[in-house]
């Protein structure tokens, strides 16, 4: 790996933040409070109301003198219009954009900011997976229509999220690499300390060049004693994370997942995931697909362990995106996620494998045919490598 990985930190609190109308609120309260520095990164934001407030927040942040900056993804920003980019930028706000998209870059379009940040500050911050559209948030309606989590962070753990923005925002002008000496940096994935209050880690991908987000779940699910619960939208799992849940359930270990159901933005991801059902049921791992809205959030629960944030440990995702979850090992914040989920869960259908066996011809299709074909994509890339 060629970042340096952050260490624990104790002494920090957590609050979990579910879905749009609890997060909102919380995070343009912070921003109206900030006294002197704001910085945002995004990978989705787009024209709507929910981005308005967020404008309206920002600016008037900028204007009372605060330095605010906002990281956006040049993909995921595509939606943003002229207008409020316009806003931002008259009141002062600084913005960049991450690799814009163009003709010429190729294949290296596909490397994209996936990471979701709020630091006000550099002393509270909004970390999880959400976006600044309509989907998540519109002032007024409740509840949303995506179902997502966000995490507030006071305490310690504050500075290294502040740092991982602010070499990115170096990264984007420069395009210079992560200077692992600049950094609070470990060579090595840190050992998992006893859990205490407060006690909370960064993890982050940063694409091919990193990834300890992911080896740390790895390890976490080779190491589970009594549970391991998944929730993610998009369920494309590398070998690596589809071995260990097996193994895991195999020993005995409770192994279940919250998945998306027929409600979900991309189908195609959904019917590709499907593929790995059978083999996950047979083993013992419980699916569950989550129905009433569509489910975009994206946490793990490994005993007391938990991650959460941007990362939904997909293939795709750790090929290409710069990531960020926080890791925590703190027992009001394991009782909070395991709560989120055991609700998503209960009110999820759950597959069985006499029902899956029994699924009609078109699904099969469906689910060969894009199963294959991000194989097919996959496999091409690896050539490439
Ligand atoms: O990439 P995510 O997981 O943040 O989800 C955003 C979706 O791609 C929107 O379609």
């Amino acid at each position: 790996m060629m970042g340096p990985i952050f260490p624990w930190r104790s002494g920090n609190r957590f609050a979990l933040l579910i879905d749009g109308p609890c997060f909102f609120p919380a995070m343009l309260e912070a921003i109206a409070a900030a006294e002197r520095e704001v910085v945002l990164e995004l990978y989705l934001i787009e024209d709507g109301r929910c981005s308005e407030v967020l404008v309206d927040a920002l600016v008037t942040a900028a204007s009372r003198g605060a330095e605010v900056r906002c990281l956006f993804d040049g993909f995921g920003a595509l939606g943003l219009g002229r207008a409020l980019r316009q806003r931002l930028e008259s009141a002062g706000v600084q913005l960049r954009y991450y690799n814009p998209l163009s003709w010429r870059r190729g294949l290296r379009n596909l490397y994209r900011d996936h990471r979701k940040l709020l630091v006000v500050d550099r002393r509270l911050a909004f970390v999880g997976g959400t976006g600044s559209t309509d989907d998540f948030w519109q002032p007024d309606e409740e509840p949303s229509r995506w179902h997502e989590v966000m995490v507030s962070i006071a305490g310690p753990l504050v500075a290294h999220w502040q740092l991982l923005f602010d070499y990115q925002w170096l990264a984007c002008v420069s395009r210079r690499p992560w200077k692992p000496e600049e950094a609070p940096g470990l060579a090595h994935l840190p050992p998992l300390p006893p859990s205490g209050e407060g006690m909370g880690r960064l993890a982050y991908a940063d694409a091919r060049q990193h990834k300890d987000i992911v080896q740390s779940l790895v390890r976490s699910i080779r190491r589970a004693k009594h549970r391991v619960w998944l929730a993610t939208p998009y369920f494309l799992p590398s070998w690596k994370v589809r071995r260990a849940l097996l193994h895991a359930a195999r020993r005995g270990v409770d192994v279940q997942l919250l998945l998306t159901s027929r409600n979900t933005d991309h189908k195609p991801v959904r019917y590709a995931g499907q593929r790995y059902y059978p083999r996950l049921l047979r083993a013992g791992v419980r699916i569950h697909e989550h129905g009433p809205r569509f489910l975009h959030l994206k946490m793990v629960l490994v005993d007391d362990w938990v991650s959460v944030g941007s990362c939904n440990f997909d293939h795709w995702n750790l090929r290409f995106n710069l990531e960020a979850n926080l890791e925590t090992l703190d027992a009001e914040f394991t009782a909070a996620a395991a709560a989120c989920l055991q609700a998503g869960m209960t009110s999820a259908q759950e597959i069985s494998l006499e029902a899956w066996r029994a699924r009609p011809l078109r699904k099969r299709i469906r689910q060969r045919l894009w199963g294959w074909l991000d194989r097919m994509v996959v496999n091409l890339l690896d050539r490439r490598r």
